[in-house]
């Protein structure tokens, strides 16, 4: 930093510096001057004589020349269209960088004044200066006056602002413009006097990563009085002339990410000071629950204050403590669980319920042409499985179950199941040849021991490809038959990429997708869509946990706002990515059985968030028919290689899905944006449907047909088997926790939920408990449940507290932990 030049200096600050007559002299200095005529019209000069004032006759508290020109060189960088400046004084700042502005193509100039004597002399010397067609000055308190013009749409967003107003105001006025979405991605702060007086909060704010002010958003402190480490004289510097004024209390938006640096300069009496530069440079929505948790905090006030998620930056101790406070949960409920247990024991004695029931019929000898088969379901440790291996029983089969699980540690759920008949291990595949060979071989090894008629794949997403490949190997080499894609057809449905390409080629509608293996790639097409106004959605191709959720909507309003983003990608030949468009409606999930190209049974399902709650769409619905529809044209592209569970998630466009449920004729245009080759959670809304198994299963093991299409003329086309009253589903563990733990914590905080709201929640919770219907307990085999949340549970949760395995989010129905 240059050395401060002292013949610049401006006159001495006195104990009273302003609002003392001053302002006024300084106007008739300016237009007392001889070369008044000449001075007319040009910032430059206009300028000058301030400064002469300054110097010569009194101090004004303007921003300077030295820390002006940082401000100024960076307006000549951003090209901002429209700068507002909060405090304008007596116009100094305004006049020279609302020159700046115009001289980098920009539009328009808000100076934000609440004194109306200062805000008359800005006025004076900006059209003096003839910059009176760009600049604005606006009278009033900065938050009435920034609510105000966003309200009557004057202002909607900003590219750059000059924070240089009430001090303890900074970090509150930001905040106001983060939720009114003033200030976004792209957007530039520059704030004076950071250095002299100083303004810690502040830059704590804008130097805080986004999980820390998450965690500081969650604590909710009151914001409404000036910070106490401002000292007296900063914090009632206006106190003589304005009344006591309450800060503005906002929420912001914590999910901001900036960048924030110090330019140390000169206060124009030589005082060192400095100006902080802030770029917004994106959005960081990584952890999706928050995110939805955020918008939904911001848009209905009604809804939860969900807590913020942990994140990798928590520290060990959070993620220690919220692994003891889990275990310590099930260890209070297990009595009452304990009891329900024993009470379903004891009601199975006294009762006979439908489902055994229905085996005992099937099996009894007077169903002379039923044959018990033996069939393999692999991942019974996760609902889906369970809900097929408990549904394989009813039809009176004989169920084997297999799933990961470590050795001598019955952990699984499934693995307790009464309708298990044998449970094996199987090897987990850990991305090398060996171990695929492994996994392929011990599901071989328990198809060959238990003689297996039928192997039902239900395994997750990490075995996608393994379980095409133990399909090819157990089919050539023994005459079980598998509900399991093979691995081209797996790969090619699961890939995100090569899905999106063979849906085209099937001449169906796929949102528009670009592959991406480099940032500069990723710019391009950014570049490129921008004119067309569409936002894309940047996923990862493979699986990343730390950056699934990611919901930024790209390209941002700032061509460096969207570089800043893009940059912090690892993105290469060898990681992938996708731009996919973000369609803004409803998504919806299905879940299908095909064989040989038939669709045998089929459910579509509103998706909630996490996955959590499912609700079967009437199938007569329109949404319902056409999913269908789509599932069956894509069966039949392939009928040899499509026999397996089929899944999509699809997106519809908020107005077709609101005049798709008056209409259930309308053809509805679907944006399919997944294809899971694997079975879904929903398969749980078939729980009393056993004749998915004959009709569906079954159809495996006998010799093909010739499949025909809804719509079609054939007489012999045979609709897929739907849930019979599918009820709606949810796992009492997850809702326990968000709908009765969660909102009664946030009670006892001081910007927590309103009883109004916590009671909202608690009514959720118990419509839930008595009219729906739980993904894991059955009363004729309750003891999964209880294994889930008494055994599998703890047992994660302690596995993480010993290896310090850090995780933000769990999946109670597929049993999964994701990492952060
Ligand atoms: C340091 S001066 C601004 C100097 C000016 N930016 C310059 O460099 O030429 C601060 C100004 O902010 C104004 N101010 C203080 N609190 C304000 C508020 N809440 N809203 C708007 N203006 C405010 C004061 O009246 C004062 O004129």
């Amino acid at each position: 930093m240059a050395e401060f030049d002292q013949k610049k200096a401006y006159a001495q600050q006195e104990e009273v510096f302003f609002d003392d007559g001053r302002e006024l002299e300084l106007l008739h200095f300016v237009y007392g001057k001889a070369d008044i005529e000449d001075i007319r019209g040009n910032p430059q000069k206009v300028l000058a004589a301030i400064d002469e004032f300054a110097r010569t006759k009194k101090y004004l508290m303007n921003v300077g020349e030295d820390k002006g020109k940082i401000v100024t060189n960076l307006i000549s960088e951003v090209k901002p269209e429209t700068m507002v400046e909060l405090g304008g004084y007596i116009g100094y700042s305004c006049i020279l960088y609302a020159d700046a502005v115009r001289k980098a193509g920009g539009k328009r100039y808000f100076s934000l004044e609440r004194d109306p004597v200062f805000g008359a002399v800005i006025a004076s010397l900006v059209d003096l200066a003839g910059l009176s067609d760009l600049v604005k000055v606006i009278i009033g308190s900065s938050a009435v006056s920034i609510k105000r013009l966003h309200t009557e749409g004057t202002l909607k967003h900003v590219d750059m602002m000059f924070l240089d107003h009430y001090k303890p105001a900074y970090k509150t006025d930001l905040k106001l413009c983060e939720e009114l979405k003033i200030v976004t991605p792209g957007t530039v702060l520059a704030a004076d006097n950071v250095i002299a007086p100083g303004n810690p909060p502040y830059l704590e704010y804008v130097r805080s990563s986004v999980a820390e002010k998450r965690k500081a958003a969650e604590a909710s402190s009151d914001e409404s009085n000036p910070d106490a480490r401002f000292g007296d004289r900063t914090a009632k510097q206006y106190a003589n002339r304005q009344t006591e004024e309450k800060l503005q209390q906002s929420k912001g938006n914590p999910n901001l990410v900036y960048e924030s640096k110090l330019i140390n300069s000169y206060e124009p009496s030589g005082v060192p000071d400095g100006v902080e530069i802030t770029r917004c440079t994106g959005e960081d929505y990584r952890d999706q629950q928050t995110w939805l948790a955020w918008v939904v905090k911001c848009h209905d006030p009604v809804v939860t204050r969900t807590p913020t998620m942990l994140t990798a930056e928590s520290s060990r101790f959070a993620h220690a403590l919220q692994n003891v406070k889990l275990i310590a949960l099930s260890f209070f409920f297990l009595p009452l669980d304990t009891f329900v247990l024993f009470f379903s024991y004891a009601i199975r004695i006294l009762v006979a319920f439908p489902a055994t029931s229905h085996r005992a019929r099937v099996r009894s000898t007077y169903t002379r042409y039923f044959e018990p088969r033996t069939v393999l379901v692999t991942g019974v440790g996760m609902t889906k499985g369970l809900v097929l291996a408990r549904l394989f029983f009813i039809a009176g089969h004989n169920v084997i179950g297999a799933d990961f699980e470590p050795p001598f540690l019955p952990i699984t759920c499934g693995h307790v199941s009464r309708s298990i008949k044998a449970f094996h291990r199987l090897a987990k595949p850990d991305g090398t040849r060996e171990g695929s060979s492994r996994y392929c071989q011990s599901i071989l090894d328990i198809v060959r021991k238990e003689k297996v008629d039928l192997w039902v794949s239900c395994s997750g997403v990490a075995s996608a490809v393994e379980d095409g490949q133990a399909k090819e190997m157990i089919e050539l080499l023994t005459k079980c038959k598998a509900v399991q894609y093979n691995v081209a057809t797996t790969q090619k449905l699961h890939e995100k990429h090569s899905f999106t390409e063979y849906t085209k080629s099937l001449g169906l509608t796929v949102p528009e997708t670009h592959t991406i293996t480099s940032k500069t790639a990723a710019l391009r097409v950014l570049e490129d869509v921008r004119p067309s106004g569409k936002k894309f959605i940047m996923k990862f191709i493979g699986t990343d946990d730390s950056v699934r959720g990611d919901m930024t909507l790209l390209p941002f309003d700032s061509v460096s706002a969207t570089k800043a983003h893009i940059s912090r990608l690892h993105i290469s030949e060898s990681r992938p990515w996708i731009l996919q468009q973000f369609i803004d409606g409803p998504e919806y999930c299905t879940h299908a059985l095909v064989v040989r190209g038939e669709v045998k049974a089929f459910t579509a399902c509103p998706s909630a968030e996490l996955l959590m709650h499912y609700e079967a769409l009437p199938p007569d619905s329109s949404l319902s028919r056409n999913m269908l529809r789509f599932t069956q044209e894509y069966a039949a592209s392939d009928p040899e290689n499509f026999t397996g569970h089929l899944s999509f998630d699809f997106l519809v466009d908020r107005k077709d899905a609101e005049r798709a449920q008056r209409d259930p004729n309308m053809v509805v245009t679907l944006y399919p944006i997944e294809c899971n080759p694997r079975a879904h959670t929903a398969v749980a809304l078939f729980n009393s449907t056993p004749e998915m198994i004959e009709k569906g299963y079954m159809s495996v093991l006998e010799e093909p047909t010739t499949p025909v299409k809804e719509g079609s003329n054939g007489a012999s086309y045979t609709p897929p088997v739907y849930p019979h009253q599918p009820g709606k589903y949810y796992w009492i563990g997850h809702d326990l926790t968000t709908c009765v733990i969660l909102p009664t914590l946030s009670l006892l905080k001081i910007h927590g939920n309103s009883f109004g709201e916590a009671f909202e929640h608690f009514g959720t919770f118990l419509e839930h408990l008595f009219f729906w219907r739980d993904g894991t307990y059955e009363i004729w085999d309750p003891l999964p449940a209880w294994w889930l949340y008494h055994v599998y549970w703890p047992f994660q949760f302690a596995k993480s507290l010993l290896t310090d395995f850090k995780w933000s989010r769990i999946n109670v129905s597929t049993t999964k932990m994701f990492g952060c």
